[in-house]
């Protein structure tokens, strides 16, 4: 199985682009089930995750070309299954999204449950919720979302007990194809929600709101194939950000979106960064500087965001002074901190807070990962540690960030992969 060594003390110094987003290419790429003919998603990553919607797309029968450039075309015309196996869920809990438009378009989806991960429980009740006020018929049996809706969903007014990022795309795809109007309360504000939004209107779909805690939606008949290009990655953005900071160094990130991550700049900022932005472009320079400590709180958009909160971790390790990180959306987010103190770090959990008293140096060691953005954070660690980090099970790290060794690499930092 492949590892990372990272042999730590370069300062970040360069210049490298940024990939379209996970979060927004997942959705977008099961909202293609939604629409007649071939929609084009253009700045798709190449990630596991990417690979893995593409697989399920194929099994449910739909025919997809790719480019070098990861332009993804779907066509759906020749869709004839309506099952997401839990072969292919267990690997990907956004397979989830499946249920949404299959139940939509089709009246029909048998949907592996996805079960809980490393950070949590992570349920789907208000997915379903959501379906069922819409008229759908849904059992879980044999560990199946099994739904059925022979007359086509009706529009409802849907009120989310929790905001759900992946719940309020899944409810918003379902409701493009129902009769009348839907209206989805204390939905999730998130810019890979506006994305996919933009994307279902180019399809054809009538949608208002999109971006703020209500979305309204006018059901329509039918849904075209269009062309959609994938917004830029905020978290892969804001981890590359971190990485500089961490080792006192500079960085420039392009084909990004500063505007989507005002929360992650201003920590950022409180920690003694000096940022520059321009409209698709961010500039770190952190002047050589330790980073100060900072308290973080994660919430839903546009407040911190969870899947920076193992970055921030890092960097309050090695900061000046102590920090606190409170995780509010996922009750076991924290694994990463174990892994971190056997390089040395100073963190004690106390409830949903990790309390990180800043030290002056850490220690290379074995480490390894039960999470996407926990794996990305002992990176991070590696790269101010003494000695050589390897982080095993970095399979987690390719579901989500693409070639970062190279991206790494671009930016002066001494990282291979070894298998
Ligand atoms: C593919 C994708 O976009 N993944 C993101 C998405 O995950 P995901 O959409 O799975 O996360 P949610 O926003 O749904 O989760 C938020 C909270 O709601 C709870 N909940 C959710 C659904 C539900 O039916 N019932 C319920 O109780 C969850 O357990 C969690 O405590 O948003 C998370 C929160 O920003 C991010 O960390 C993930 O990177
Ligand atoms: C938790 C994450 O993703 P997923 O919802 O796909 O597990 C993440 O991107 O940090």
């Amino acid at each position: 199985m492949d590892k990372l060594q990272i042999t730590g003390g370069s300062k970040l110094d360069g210049c490298i682009r940024i990939s379209g987003a996970k979060n927004a290419a997942l959705p977008i790429l099961m909202s293609t089930l939604l629409a007649e003919g071939t929609t084009s998603i253009s700045n798709v990553p190449h990630l596991n995750d990417v690979t893995t919607t593409l697989e399920l797309l194929g099994i449910l029968g739909n025919s997809m070309t790719l480019d070098e450039k990861m332009t993804v075309q779907v066509d759906t015309s020749t869709i004839h299954s309506f099952e997401a196996p839990y072969e292919l869920v267990k690997t990907m809990r956004a397979s989830i999204l499946v249920l949404g438009p299959l139940l939509a378009r089709f009246g029909r989806a048998d949907v592996s449950l996805p079960g809980g991960c490393a950070i949590g429980s992570r349920p789907v009740d208000l997915h379903i919720k959501g379906m069922r006020a819409m008229g759908a018929d849904i059992d879980v049996v044999d560990g199946y979302v099994r739904a059925r809706a022979p007359e086509g969903l009706k529009g409802a007014r849907i009120f989310m007990d929790t905001v759900s990022v992946t719940g309020t795309e899944n409810i918003l795809m379902a409701a493009t194809l129902a009769k009348g109007t839907s209206i989805i309360e204390n939905a999730a504000r998130e810019p890979e929600v506006v994305d996919l939004a933009n994307c279902l209107i180019a399809m054809g779909a009538k949608i208002s709101g999109a971006g703020t805690d209500i979305i309204t939606i006018e059901g329509v008949d039918k849904l075209y194939g269009c062309q959609h290009q994938v917004l830029p990655d905020r978290i892969e953005t804001g981890t590359y950000l971190v990485a500089a900071a961490i080792t006192g160094g500079k960085v420039r990130l392009k084909d990004t979106n500063p505007e989507i991550l005002e929360a992650v700049i201003l920590k950022l900022q409180e920690a003694g960064a000096e940022i520059n932005t321009g409209p698709d472009w961010i500039e770190l320079n952190m002047h050589g500087k330790r980073p100060k400590a900072v308290n973080v709180t994660t919430a839903p958009y546009p407040g911190f965001p969870t899947d920076m909160q193992a970055q921030f971790t890092a960097m309050n390790v090695i900061a000046e002074g102590t920090g606190i990180i409170t995780e509010t959306i996922f009750e076991n987010r924290f694994m990463h901190v174990s892994e971190m103190k056997r390089m040395g770090a100073d963190i004690t959990i106390q409830g949903n807070s990790a309390i990180c008293r800043g030290v002056s140096e850490i220690r290379a060691a074995q480490v390894m990962a039960t999470d996407l953005r926990a794996s990305a954070s002992l990176v991070l660690a590696g790269l101010v540690a003494k000695g050589d980090t390897l982080v095993d099970r970095i399979y987690h790290i390719d579901r989500g960030y693409e070639c970062i060794e190279e991206k790494l690499q671009l930016m002066k930092a001494s990282i291979k992969r070894i298998a």
